[in-house]
């Protein structure tokens, strides 16, 4: 075993990322479950494998997942993981390669160390090794596979972006950080698992990231709600909030 303590907390999000996505790899393998239950079974495992190698490496620090009861230490902490262990379940149970895992350290509420994992694309992003997002623009943007929400639905059509449809927040994010579209608009609910670790590895890669009202991302709040983002470059930013206030 790798010493407890051996690794930064940047390459142990990675690894975490990473390992997990082997984990789900393993629980698709063959399609050997039934869709339903491989998705159940991918969310139990890797939650399972994530809790283990935290708790042996970072006793300390409390844990926010969305498959685990909420351990209330995390409000009197001021460091916290935030994790998705498969985000993008019902994709993963589809068989499509719209899944991501989720790790991030957020230190006062903000993601300093963070990875996300695309193991069905065999990707992964790291926050303290990506590159700046700055290639050329796209004319478009990410958006869920059930469609526009009516803010990102007032964006594309405003900026004249195009949508791209992509299941799993991770995954649409990670579509801005490799340059692929120009923007992530979410609003409807979305709870700070599913874009604590996006938004940190974004931020990392030069992306604009704010609230759909401007106001800066805080994580580690007493309900873990957050409900709307967006990820955008930074070219766009002024035009994207200047539409989302403009009334449609
Ligand atoms: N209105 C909403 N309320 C709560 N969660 C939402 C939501 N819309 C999307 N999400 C969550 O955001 C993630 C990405 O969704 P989508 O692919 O539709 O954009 C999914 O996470 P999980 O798969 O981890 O549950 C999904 O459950
Ligand atoms: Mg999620």
């Amino acid at each position: 075993m790798t010493a407890p303590g051996r690794h930064t907390d940047a390459e142990l999000a990675a690894l975490i990322a990473e390992g997990a996505g082997q984990v789900l790899l393993g629980v698709a393998h063959g399609e050997l479950l039934e869709p339903r239950r491989r998705g159940d079974v991918g969310d139990a495992l890797a939650q399972a494998w994530i809790a283990q190698v935290l708790q042996m490496h970072r006793p300390q620090d409390p844990v926010l997942s969305e498959e685990a009861d909420d351990d209330l230490r995390r409000l009197r902490s001021d460091r916290v993981w935030i994790i998705d262990p498969l985000d993008g379940t019902s994709e993963f149970a589809r068989g499509t390669t719209h899944w991501a895992v989720h790790v991030a350290l957020a230190v006062d509420g903000l993601p300093t160390a963070s990875a996300v994992a695309l193991p069905a694309q065999g990707q992964l992003f790291r926050s303290d090794e990506v590159p700046v997002a700055d290639g050329p623009l796209t004319g478009r943007m990410a958006v869920s596979r059930y469609g526009h929400s009516y803010p990102s639905a007032a964006v594309a059509d405003r900026l004249g972006l195009g949508a791209v449809h992509i299941g799993s927040a991770g995954a649409k994010a990670m579509a801005v950080v490799r340059g692929d579209v120009d923007a992530y608009v979410h609003a409807g609910g979305q709870y700070e698992w599913d874009n604590c670790a996006p938004v940190g590895v974004a931020q990392a890669a030069g992306l604009f990231c704010a609230r759909l009202n401007g106001e800066q991302i805080v994580y580690n709040n007493p309900q873990p709600y957050m409900p709307d983002f967006v990820i955008c470059r930074q070219e766009i930013a002024d035009d994207l909030l200047r539409a989302l206030r403009t009334p449609w």
